[in-house]
């Protein structure tokens, strides 16, 4: 444990994103960064104690220099630890050959109605103990700090049944303790209809409002309560009951929503004030609109619109419309299969019609209002969290231009160095 202070210097760009703190950032603000040239950062007890430029940082901590580890971010960018707010992430098992099936034609839904999909990671995962799903969800999570993410959240949803839902929530919880990475957990036993309930939907939305929802929340196992609202899984007015019974048990509600349909998850999600409404491949004008209004993060996924082959969520749209938009990789084993944020923002620009600025805050501030962490990361300030990522390219811009690279350097995770030239400390 490496008690030090921590003192990065000399940062060619220091993208601090300030003053988002409050509220999730809208329209043109998205493309406001708060950059310093020749940036400096203090951390000591895993907190930002100061931000500036380096001169600025030399006069306060001229007598304390020796005490600190000095990185040196000359040429280099700095940007707060970045933030994924959607990921599957434990789970058992691979779907390669449903990738090979959608290549020869198949869709998503035909391979799950036929008991592939969702279905065969439940299958796996349901069949993995706690230590195999440990150990292949730790694996994501190495290379997930390895492209310079510092939160992430964390579903379940390949259970489906009490036990097998209470059993990733818990090995999510113990990789949150083992592991650098923060994990912020929902529960989501409404991630599909299990196979022994086909014939009666109804039936397993009683078990996840009477049994699941209650026992999650008794052991406070989940922050967030989501479901899989889309045509042949659950209808909006399932979607709506189980989100409203877990507010009732202090479970905020997110919701997969017009992901492969347009089926009024967009306006379910803002007439239920969710926190966020996700994918929005598919949303309306006016669920778009209304989102706005209603201050519901939309949480965009263009690796998954990028991997199932489909046109994109309209990001451009949205910030036009005044909707708060961050990004996510989705990371899952059928439709996003990545733990690279950084690609997801490069596909932001390149299939949303997000500029890089827009991108970038949608990765980080945005991205911790998603998961309701805005308060404490997702911005370079004094008193927040010390969760910083340094990439090896000389400003925001050229982290774009440069796609599909992992140009991560260093990360510094609650004030201790986490990966150092790009490899795991
Ligand atoms: N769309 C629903 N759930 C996941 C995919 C899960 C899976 O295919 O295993 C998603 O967000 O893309
Ligand atoms: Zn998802």
């Amino acid at each position: 444990m490496n008690n030090k202070p921590v003192w990065i210097r000399r940062a060619s760009q220091l993208v601090t994103l300030a003053g988002g703190s409050a509220a999730p950032v809208t329209g043109k603000r998205m493309n406001e960064l708060g950059i310093i040239e020749n940036g400096s950062l203090w951390i000591e007890n895993g907190r930002i104690e100061m931000v500036g430029t380096d001169e600025e940082l030399q006069a306060a901590y001229k007598g304390r220099a020796h005490e600190a580890e000095v990185i040196d971010a000359s040429g280099k960018l700095v940007t707060p630890g970045l933030v994924d707010p959607h990921t599957h992430l434990v789970h058992a098992g691979s779907r390669q050959n449903e990738f090979n099936m959608r290549l020869n034609g198949a869709t998503y839904m035909e391979i799950m109605n036929n008991g592939g999909g969702i279905h065969a990671t439940t299958a796996a995962t349901r069949a993995a103990d706690h230590a195999t799903l440990f150990a292949e969800s730790k694996k994501r999570l190495d290379q997930f700090l390895l492209h310079g993410v510092t939160t992430v959240e964390a579903k379940s949803g390949y259970g489906l049944t009490l036990e097998d839902e209470i059993k990733q929530l818990e090995v999510a919880q113990q990789l949150d303790q083992a592991h650098p990475i923060d994990i912020v957990s929902t529960f989501m036993g409404a991630h599909a209809v299990p196979r022994e309930y086909k014939h009666d939907p109804d039936a397993f939305v009683e078990l996840v409002i009477r049994k699941m929802l209650p026992e999650v929340a008794r052991r406070k196992l989940a922050e967030f309560n989501d479901v899989f609202c889309e045509r042949g899984v659950f209808t909006p007015e399932q979607s709506r009951r189980i989100l409203e019974a877990g507010v009732e048990y202090g479970l905020k509600a997110k919701i997969h929503a017009d992901e492969i349909e347009p089926y009024e998850g967009a306006e379910l999600a803002a007439s239920i004030g969710a926190v966020s409404a996700d994918h929005l491949l598919r949303a309306s004008d006016k669920g778009i609109q209304m989102m706005a209004e209603a201050g519901v993060i939309g949480v965009l996924l263009p690796g998954t619109a990028f991997f199932l082959m489909a046109e994109s969520a309209n990001g451009r749209k949205m910030i036009d419309a005044g909707m708060a938009v961050a990004i996510s990789t989705d990371c899952n084993p059928g439709s996003s299969p990545t733990v690279s944020t950084p690609l997801i923002m490069n596909l932001g620009c390149l299939k949303m019609g997000m500029t890089p600025a827009e991108v970038l805050t949608a990765a980080t501030i945005n991205a911790a209002h998603a998961i309701s962490r805005g308060g404490q990361i997702g911005s370079l300030e004094q008193g927040k969290q010390g969760d910083v990522t340094i990439f090896d390219v000389p400003d925001y811009m050229t982290l774009q231009y440069r796609y599909g690279i992992n140009h991560v350097h260093t990360v510094v995770k609650k004030g201790i160095t986490v990966v150092k030239e790009g490899r795991l400390a």
